[in-house]
């Protein structure tokens, strides 16, 4: 889940663009990017690390022009390498940039196309590169001089025909506007706003979560329907059309348990409102499971946890109180790119409160367990700290399966509860006790907040992959592929940049 953001203002856009980037932060710390038209050139900045770190003044001054596009990147597929840091450009036709948020499951059948038929060089392993250069080669075959929105939305139909998986993008067109579109199952939110200026006219903004549009002092317009594209022209006029034949509503259900601010609105869902909610059925879940309960006192796992750690001890009459303080300048850990360092990061991350442990029965919250790197070590921390019982809750049921939608989650081997029971994983964390949501709670608690959401993606709790082709070898090869250990032995030669070697060496 990276962050994308998009801008067709009335004077730079710059500031926003930057300012919006570093709201959607806890989206991807990777990598960071922007681009920016002016009067027929196109500006860039990019480069890995935080939106505060790639940006100085000299690049910000270079930043010209009142259209933009920005990235944050967390990477899913390629490596974290600059030249995969977003937005992409391709020159041609007209000149093209793109930022993409999720991740495509047919990368590599789409890669082999764009070089064997659509004569197209990709020079990384970004399957956004990809993504990029189709919509490019779609928009090219209208073969006009001056294209029209009309064009722009066949090219978005025609992506929507060939890509699979989970795309919410924003690209820039040079000389004509912005234009964002979303997958046609809506696995990745996107949403729009708009800001009425005082001398008249708009400025509008795209981006993943609406808490950008909320600290840029922009109105929620609406979120993109899945499969809709909405182009927003040079003048500020606004376009929107279905492109996909059959959309189908899926969101990942992972945004509301941990990847988004609480303070954004998804699909009409109040993130916030459906943490508090799972927080409310876990609570319930105890008192039908386990209501002699011996619970002293509710800790959260800062930060992500504790929107339905508060509301669980509300709905269980126990005290909550802060055990662990977290370290601000430390970001996300999860999102970190290998083990070593996302195992580093929690203990430098949280700090206990010794005197919330000594002596006490602790129920410690969590939002999710996913390779159960945090909790294994927390869970020693409240020990150490002197805890007679500890036991572990968390909102999210367990994280069994890999995402291949854009959340780096590639191997199902590298997830604490694959192949475990409850018990299993229980003993491997060390807790006394875990309690796991119920999906149906998870589901019902999101649902609530918009009962026409009727379906979501939640592979990575139920092993259903929403857009109906991701086999078990696929599945296999992205292991292989992407897991931790093959990660840190360094990038290889893919077999795709070979076919290209191989032509040339006759
Ligand atoms: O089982 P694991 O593999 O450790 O993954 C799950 C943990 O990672 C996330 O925290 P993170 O530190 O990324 O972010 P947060 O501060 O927003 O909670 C999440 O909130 C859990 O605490
Ligand atoms: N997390 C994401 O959305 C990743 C986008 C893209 N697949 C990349 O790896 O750069
Ligand atoms: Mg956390």
């Amino acid at each position: 889940m990276c962050g994308i953001i998009g801008m067709v203002g009335q004077g730079p856009v710059n500031q926003a663009l930057y300012d919006g980037l570093t709201v959607l932060q806890h989206r991807g710390q990777d990598a960071a990017g922007i681009m920016t038209y002016d009067q027929g050139r196109l500006y860039l900045r990019k480069n890995n690390g935080l939106v505060r770190d790639v940006f100085r003044q000299e690049h910000m001054l270079q930043l010209r022009g009142n259209v933009g596009i920005g990235h944050v990147r967390y990477p899913t597929a390629g490596y974290s390498s600059p030249a995969e840091a977003q937005p992409l450009y391709v020159n041609s036709p007209y000149g093209i940039s793109l930022a993409h948020n999720g991740n495509l499951t047919n990368a590599e059948a789409l890669k082999r196309e764009l070089f064997l038929e659509d004569r197209r060089h990709i020079n990384t392993e970004s399957d956004s590169e990809i993504l990029l250069n189709v919509f490019a080669h779609e928009l090219a075959r209208s073969g006009k001089l001056r294209i029209s929105e009309e064009d722009i939305f066949e090219a978005v139909a025609a992506v929507h025909r060939r890509c699979n998986g989970g795309y919410a993008a924003v690209a820039m067109i040079n000389g004509y506007g912005v234009l964002a579109f979303r997958d046609p199952s809506g696995i990745r939110p996107l949403c729009f706003g708009e800001q009425r200026l005082e001398g008249g006219g708009s400025e509008y903004l795209v981006a993943s979560e609406s808490v950008a549009l909320d600290t840029l002092g922009f109105s929620l317009v609406r979120e993109l329907e899945p499969g809709e594209a909405v182009f927003i022209s040079l003048d500020g006029t606004v376009y929107a059309r279905q492109c996909a034949e059959h959309p189908v509503h899926a969101p990942c259900i992972f945004e509301y348990v941990y990847l988004a601010r609480p303070d954004s609105i998804i699909d009409s869902v109040a993130v916030y409102k459906a943490r508090l909610r799972m927080g409310e059925r876990l609570a319930q879940q105890i008192l039908r499971t386990w209501p002699d309960h011996d619970i002293d006192v509710i800790i959260p796992v800062p930060d992500t946890s504790r929107t339905a750690a508060l509301e669980m001890a509300h709905h269980l009459g126990v005290t909550y109180r802060e055990g662990f303080i977290k370290n601000r300048y430390i970001g996300r850990t999860f999102i970190m790119p290998g083990q070593t360092q996302r195992r580093k990061s929690v203990r430098q991350k949280l700090n206990p409160i010794g005197l919330e442990f000594k002596g006490k029965n602790v129920l410690l919250v969590d939002d999710s367990i996913v390779r159960g790197t945090t909790c294994e070590q927390i869970i020693e921390m409240a020990r150490d700290q002197g805890a007679r019982k500890v036991y572990f809750a968390s909102a999210a049921p367990p994280v069994r399966y890999p995402n291949v939608y854009g959340i780096d989650m590639p191997a199902a081997h590298e997830l604490i509860a694959h192949g475990r029971t409850l018990e299993e994983v229980a003993q491997k964390i060390g807790a006394d006790r875990l309690i796991y949501q119920e999906l149906d709670d998870l589901v019902a608690a999101v649902q609530e907040g918009n009962p026409t959401l009727r379906q979501f993606d939640a592979s990575c709790f139920n092993g259903e992959y929403v857009t109906g082709d991701v086999s078990a070898d696929y599945l296999a090869a992205l292991a292989d592929r992407r897991s931790d250990t093959a990660k840190s032995a360094g990038p290889e030669r893919q077999p795709m940049t070979d076919l290209a070697h191989q032509l040339h060496q006759g």
